[in-house]
């Protein structure tokens, strides 16, 4: 796998995908989120990596409206978001891939694909196209149950559902996680393939070194703030960053 070495930032002046500006927020009362801040532009692949309980999954909870903002703000496009739910963010161009319980089980590959291109059933086809051509086992296990897959194959089924809405920006929390090294790879390919398409990534993840060679931007959260923040490759080439986040 090879690592970025030149920043994207988009066109010049180009309004970044996504922004985040001194973001709170958090469960109950209690604050995890305590002035994140993100930019990502829409050629980008983001990712989110940090020690346990750093607040990494909370922000991407916090992008995809599904925890309460309570300073700061989230702009999709320009656009001020963080008081929206997750279904008008979707309609607005927004995937999400939560870590667990991703798949309907019982519902074949194809069945399950059919459901993320209910806003858009005139696309079905097109984007099962599509979807195939990003992760061909799917289009051979179509007829199958999506129980029955491998670890790896269900998160194709996970990611494929969320591209059938045609996302502009797509979330994954842990795409890897579990995952054997081969199929991590994998999975880091179709990424950057699907970035490369035109969507743009914002991901959490715990395998960090595998992530950052990919990443674009790379923002390094801990107790809620970001330490770092630079390119994947800037930061895998930071002694700091590997000490302390990266195990040496
Ligand atoms: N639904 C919830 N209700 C209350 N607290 C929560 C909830 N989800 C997470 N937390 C707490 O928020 C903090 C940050 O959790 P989060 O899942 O964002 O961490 P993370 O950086 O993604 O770490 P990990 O790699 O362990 O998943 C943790 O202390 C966690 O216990």
């Amino acid at each position: 796998m090879t690592s970025n070495t030149s920043p994207k930032a988009g066109p010049p002046g180009a309004t970044p995908l996504l922004c985040a500006r001194d973001v709170h927020g958090g469960y109950g009362g209690m604050n995890i989120l305590n002035g994140v801040e993100m930019t990502l532009h829409a050629d980008e692949v983001g990712v989110i990596v940090g020690p346990n309980g750093a607040g990494k999954s909370t922000m991407l909870k916090a992008v995809f409206g599904l925890l309460n903002v309570n300073q700061g703000e989230i702009l999709l496009k320009g656009e001020p978001i963080h008081n929206l739910a997750p279904n008008q963010l979707v309609k607005r161009g927004m995937g999400f891939v939560p870590q667990e319980k991703n798949v309907f089980p019982s519902l074949s590959v194809k069945e399950n694909l059919e459901m993320g291109a209910y806003l858009k059933p005139h696309n079905v086809k097109r984007m099962l196209e599509q979807v195939y051509e990003f992760f061909p086992p799917l289009k051979e296990k179509r007829h199958q149950s999506a129980g029955e897959l491998s670890g790896g194959q269900r998160q194709m089924v996970a990611m494929g559902r969320a591209l059938m809405a045609e996302p502009t920006l797509l979330l994954l929390d842990e795409p890897t996680a579990g995952l054997s090294p081969l199929y991590m790879n994998e999975i880091f390919d179709r990424v950057k393939k699907i970035n490369a398409a035109g969507v743009g990534i914002l991901m959490v993840e715990q395998n960090a070194k595998q992530a950052l060679a990919i990443a674009d931007k790379g923002f390094v959260l801990a107790a809620g703030q970001n330490r770092f923040t630079d390119t994947g490759a800037a930061l895998l080439a930071d002694p700091d960053v590997a000490r302390s986040f990266l195990g040496g």
